[in-house]
């Protein structure tokens, strides 16, 4: 009956990354699930892993024998990529896989026909259609032949067969290296777009084309980063892109709180202490992550916030990297980007922001649109040192060019169809029912946590996660203890053995301590997902308590 065994073996990485002991206060908020992964014992190569004075080994015996036909072995491979920790597609996403698979295989044990995975944000592996007009335009440009054909538009809209041919008048060939920073053409659209949603004027040249939001964080974090006297705060709790990649950087996360009990609010007086703080222990504070709207707690930054934010960075010195992937998935206020408020803030009060420096992040990956598969994005540079400028184009230069066809997703997103445009009917009510979808699904979910005993959330402003608390009996907690589980993991765990759902615990994004979460994305269909987790809680409980 029980979908995998319950012995509770390492997976590893018990330690913290070197970095953390140049910064031992991380240890407060990012408890070892962070950094490490215990899992119940799998039949995956993982769980062969055991620990030894913190260092993830295989038995001796095995090393003995794989050393000798490999040159890299767990031992020898790089310690900071071994160190990192990405919880979205850790210990919960592991066993999901390994229940599927038993599913697929025809295994009628389990209580469940079928796995939920809200452990990610992947809308097209969940129900949501793509954008019919961006499919259109991408198969054109994929297939060129198609738009000489005669019947091409019969099959599609002229909008779309007009747009293919401008882009490949621009591009050649969507199988040919673009500019590395990203196809010219491109990248007017993006600074239209910026312009259209700021007022203020956006230049091309700042803007590099990306695959994915991740791959400009990866390039921003490896430029930035210069060893462990490196800090990069980050908020707790935070989408776990940022500290693997630090880790992977040998740089120092330095956490800042985001304020729950306020919706999770950002406390800019906590942060001033908390740079202050960095500056007495010594660590060369370089930049702030910002994540807006909020991956994992669904909040949205206030005017005053963001505002807060940048006249920090212009009394410190620190570089702001506003990650605003979610920027249209908004479902109470308004998004403010980093951008405008810079802008304004400059225009308001001459000299004192003229050297904020901001990198802006979006990507075709979230929003209504989706894509997460095509690899789209990009980042605004701006307030950027030249020579700088110049070693993160090398970076990006390194790896060509971002694949062509994220670009070209990347110019639909920012330039869809407009009113009046033949597609722009069909695109409308396209966008209008996923966003809606989305807001609904996000308010069932919270509706149900609102009923649940020992549970607390708070009310989505935007992105796709919801982030309770759940305050876990004690009856239950010592259970956890006796599996050698963290209570939010033993939690998440018994939830996808029960019922199939995969969500993540709150330890693999950082949170105050003695506290527990989980987040779940808002994008299963249906209310099948919200109907096991209030069984499964109640029984839970009904144990538990
Ligand atoms: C806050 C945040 N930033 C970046 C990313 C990465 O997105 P992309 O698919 O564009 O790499 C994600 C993905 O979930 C995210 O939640």
């Amino acid at each position: 009956m029980m979908s995998f065994s319950r012995t509770s073996s390492s997976a590893g990485i018990l330690t913290f990354p070197p970095a953390t002991q140049f910064y031992p206060g991380l240890r407060d908020y990012f408890p070892v699930a962070l950094f490490s992964s215990s899992i119940r014992s799998m039949s995956s190569s993982m769980a062969a892993f055991s620990s030894s004075q913190g260092l993830p080994i295989r038995s001796s015996s095995h090393i003995a024998a794989r050393s000798r036909r490999k040159a890299i072995t767990i031992d020898t491979v790089n310690p900071y990529l071994r160190h990192a920790d990405y919880a979205v597609r850790g210990q919960l996403a592991i066993c999901a896989e390994e229940l599927r698979e038993r599913l697929k295989n025809g295994d009628t044990s389990l209580p469940f026909k079928e796995i939920i995975n809200g452990n990610i944000g992947n809308p097209q592996a969940m129900d949501q259609k793509p954008i019919t007009f961006f499919r259109q335009v991408l198969s054109l440009v994929q297939y060129p032949p198609l738009l000489e054909d005669e019947y091409a538009d019969k099959i599609f809209p002229r909008d779309s067969i007009e747009r293919a041919r401008t882009l490949l008048n621009e591009i050649g060939s969507i199988g040919a290296y673009s500019h590395s920073q990203g196809v010219p053409y491109i990248r007017k659209s993006i600074a239209k777009f910026i312009e259209e949603r700021d007022s203020f004027p956006a230049d091309p040249k700042d803007i590099y084309l990306t695959g994915g939001a991740s791959s400009a964080v990866s390039s921003l974090l490896t430029t930035i980063c210069g060893g462990p006297e490196t800090g990069v705060m980050i908020p707790v709790p935070q989408y776990p892109l940022y500290s693997a990649t630090l880790t992977i950087a040998n740089a120092t996360p330095i956490p800042y709180l985001l304020d729950e009990s306020t919706g999770w609010s950002t406390d800019i007086n906590h942060i001033a202490t908390v740079v202050k703080n960095a500056h007495v222990k010594g660590v060369d504070l370089k930049a702030m992550v910002v994540i807006n709207p909020c991956n994992p707690t669904g909040s949205c930054l206030s005017r005053e916030e963001v505002k807060g934010i940048i006249t920090l960075a212009a009394e410190n010195t620190f570089m702001i990297i506003a990650d605003e992937v979610y920027q249209t998935n908004i479902y109470e206020g308004e998004f403010h980007s980093f951008k405008k408020l810079l802008r304004e803030l400059q225009r308001d009060v001459p000299g004192k922001y003229d050297s904020v420096e901001l990198a802006s992040l979006h990507s075709t990956s979230k929003g209504v649109v989706g894509e997460c598969g095509q690899r789209g994005g990009y980042v605004e540079l701006v307030g950027i040192d030249e020579l700088v400028l110049e070693q993160f184009y090398k970076l990006v230069s390194i790896s060509l060019c971002p694949a062509v066809s994220g670009q070209v997703l990347t110019e639909l997103m920012v330039n869809p169809p407009r009113p009046g445009d033949e597609s722009y009917p069909l695109y409308k009510e396209e966008v209008d029912a996923v966003y809606k979808t989305l807001k609904e699904r996000a308010f069932l979910l919270f509706n149900a946590f609102k009923e649940m005993e020992g549970v607390s959330c708070q009310e989505p402003m935007g992105a796709m996660y919801l982030f309770p608390t759940i305050r876990l009996p004690l009856k239950a907690m010592k259970e956890a203890q006796r599996r050698n589980e963290k209570p939010d993991q033993f939690y998440c765990l018994e939830l996808l053995e029960k019922t199939g759902l995969c969500v993540v615990p709150g330890s693999g994004f950082g949170q105050k301590d003695s506290t527990f979460h989980f987040r779940t994305t808002c994008l299963a269909p249906g209310e099948e997902y919200v109907r096991r987790i209030i069984a499964f809680h109640t029984e839970f409980f009904k144990k538990y308590s």
